[in-house]
């Protein structure tokens, strides 16, 4: 690495109706340079990558000040279509991929590649046909980079979320000429396996000389990959230092301004039995993309904390979205007792279960809505609570509308300017907590919670974590908590699933030790016993 800068963004600000985001920020990064950009919820790394890139949303609500140099250069980015001529590619936090289009499509789309025909000849070159050989050469040649072997011509519906993430890269790098690739928490979908890989690809990507910013909440990722951080608080730089002078308990107190730890394993041990069942699954299949569930048997006990991991693809995150009816499940789910019936979300709510997506964008909430509306609007429709509810009329309930919303922001401390604000206008890990106050506020007996940290930095992840904990111990809520993370589902669970192949591979104790949980994710528990008893 040289001693030039490929990106100098020096004393950034940006307010949005008067409120300041961005206060004084530099950030510089050298070509090949793997740049950690770090900092809570709502401390303004996504709004910085925005002035960088050019977006909208920055020059319609009175743009930036600062300036910004590449390769030296003072250049002011117009738009995004300007930031990616000028080699400034961005991987989403959100997939921005059409599942029913084949891999080389997406990977293509808006720059189609184009070969004459008989017609363009005459007519010209709009009339011209797509060379899908050359797109598929180009889309394999893509993926070879960021090292990932992946079929063409498949539909991206049908890939797991961590194949998409590769596929989201390959298309940054398939635009010749990239020099900076901002990575929004590339990691926050993946497993552990498939994370380390992403990591992997970036490092290989860095040694082409681009220059890599990298936001994450996972702090040993940074330890691990980067060379340089910068640090956000409250909008404000709190450092820009080497990596190496540093440590992961030392950025997360940069970052939060306070300790923070993660929660010890924490179940109850022999609390609960098969005595007493609130939800049963019975031979109960889920076809969902990518996430199948194959006629798995499986008893939840009332008022425990069950968790449910697996390598990513391997169903866990069909068990909810079946349950739900958000994809068509067969076989038999009983509750106390009886059965439910399948495939009819509203049904389902008013029993009083009730499902924290790990969709939060699609099934989560109303962007354009309050948040005070997204909380209690499931509510109000399934329950009529939050309503006065008369027999021929019903009208809302403002009072105990603004009480929860205003608790919720409270307790899951969501940084915003109050709760009549729009959803939209809240960071990614704001938006979830939105969410999980909204599965709250159909008061649920039993809650489906799928990925509830995804995307949230650690503070809030305690935070969150422990409320769930609370809910479960308190209150008595069933809780089931699908997630990627096995730390997470230690924390806090009681027990353990884990899915492979769309099967219950083993039930575990969050004490059970490593290789345990590594063998029943890797499905190779049966054999290891079938072995020990030979
Ligand atoms: N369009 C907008 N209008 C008003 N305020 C906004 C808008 N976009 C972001 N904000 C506010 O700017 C602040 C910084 O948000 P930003 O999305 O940059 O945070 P972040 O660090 O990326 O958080 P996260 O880790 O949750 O994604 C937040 O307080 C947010 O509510």
């Amino acid at each position: 690495m040289g001693d030039a800068y490929v990106l100098q963004m020096k004393n950034i600000g940006k307010e949005y109706s008067g409120n300041p985001v961005l206060k004084g920020i530099d950030l510089k990064v050298k070509p090949g340079e793997i740049h950690a950009l770090l900092g809570e919820n709502g401390a303004g790394k996504s709004t910085l990558m925005n002035v960088l890139f050019g977006m909208p949303v920055i020059h319609n609500t009175g743009g930036y000040t600062g300036e910004i140099c590449l390769d030296g250069e003072k250049v002011h980015i117009s738009s995004p279509k300007h930031a990616m001529d000028l080699g400034i590619g961005m991987v989403h936090q959100e997939f921005m991929l059409i599942p029913g289009f084949a891999v080389y499509e997406n990977l293509k789309l808006n720059r189609e590649v184009t070969k004459p025909n008989a017609v363009s000849r005459v007519a010209g070159k709009s009339y011209e046909s797509l060379d899908n050989g050359q797109m598929r050469a180009d889309t394999k040649e893509a993926l070879d980079k960021v090292g990932m072997d992946l079929d063409t011509d498949e539909m991206v519906g049908e890939l797991p979320v961590g194949h998409m993430q590769f596929l989201e890269i390959a298309r940054e790098i398939d635009k010749k000429g990239v020099r900076i690739l901002v990575f929004d928490e590339p990691t926050a979908v993946l497993n552990e396996t498939e994370a380390s890989r992403l990591l992997e690809s970036m490092k290989r990507l860095a040694g082409m000389g681009i220059a890599i910013i990298f936001i994450t909440h996972r702090l040993q990722e940074v330890i691990d990959v980067c060379d340089t951080v910068t640090i956000l608080r409250d909008g404000s730089l709190v450092t820009n230092c080497q990596v190496k002078d540093t440590d992961a308990v030392q950025l997360a107190e940069m970052m939060v301004g306070r300790n923070v730890s993660y929660s010890d394993i924490s179940g109850r041990v022999d609390k609960f039995d098969d005595s007493d069942i609130v939800l049963e699954f019975r031979n109960f299949s889920v076809d969902m993309p990518g996430e199948q569930v194959k006629n798995i048997d499986l008893k939840v006990r009332r008022g425990e904390i069950i968790g449910i991991g697996g390598l990513a693809g391997q169903g866990k995150l069909g068990i909810p979205n079946g349950a739900m009816g958000l994809y068509p499940a067969s076989g038999e789910l009983l509750y106390e007792g009886k059965a439910l019936p399948l495939n009819h979300t509203k049904k389902i709510l008013e029993k009083g279960i009730s499902f924290l997506s790990e969709d939060r964008k699609k099934i989560g909430l109303i962007l354009s809505e309050s948040i005070e509306d997204n909380m209690v609007f499931n509510a109000m429709q399934i329950k009529r609570e939050y309503l006065f509810d008369f027999k021929l009329f019903s009208f809302r309930n403002n009072k105990k509308i603004a009480e929860f919303a205003d608790q919720m922001i409270h307790e899951f401390d969501i940084r915003c300017v109050g709760r009549k604000q729009q959803v939209q206008n809240l960071s990614g890990g704001n938006q979830q907590k939105v969410c999980l106050a909204k599965a709250l506020a159909l008061n649920p007996k039993v809650l489906f919670v799928s990925e509830p940290t995804r995307g949230i930095d650690i503070g809030a992840k305690k935070l969150v974590l422990d409320k769930l904990k609370e809910l479960s111990w308190n209150q008595g809520i069933t809780i089931i908590l699908v997630s990627s993370e096995l730390m997470e589902l230690r924390s806090i669970c009681d027990r353990i699933v884990i899915v492979c192949g769309g099967k219950v591979a083993d039930i575990l104790s969050p004490r059970e030790d490593d290789a345990k949980f590594g063998l029943a994710m890797a499905g190779t528990k049966a054999e290891k016993e079938a072995e020990k008893t030979s």
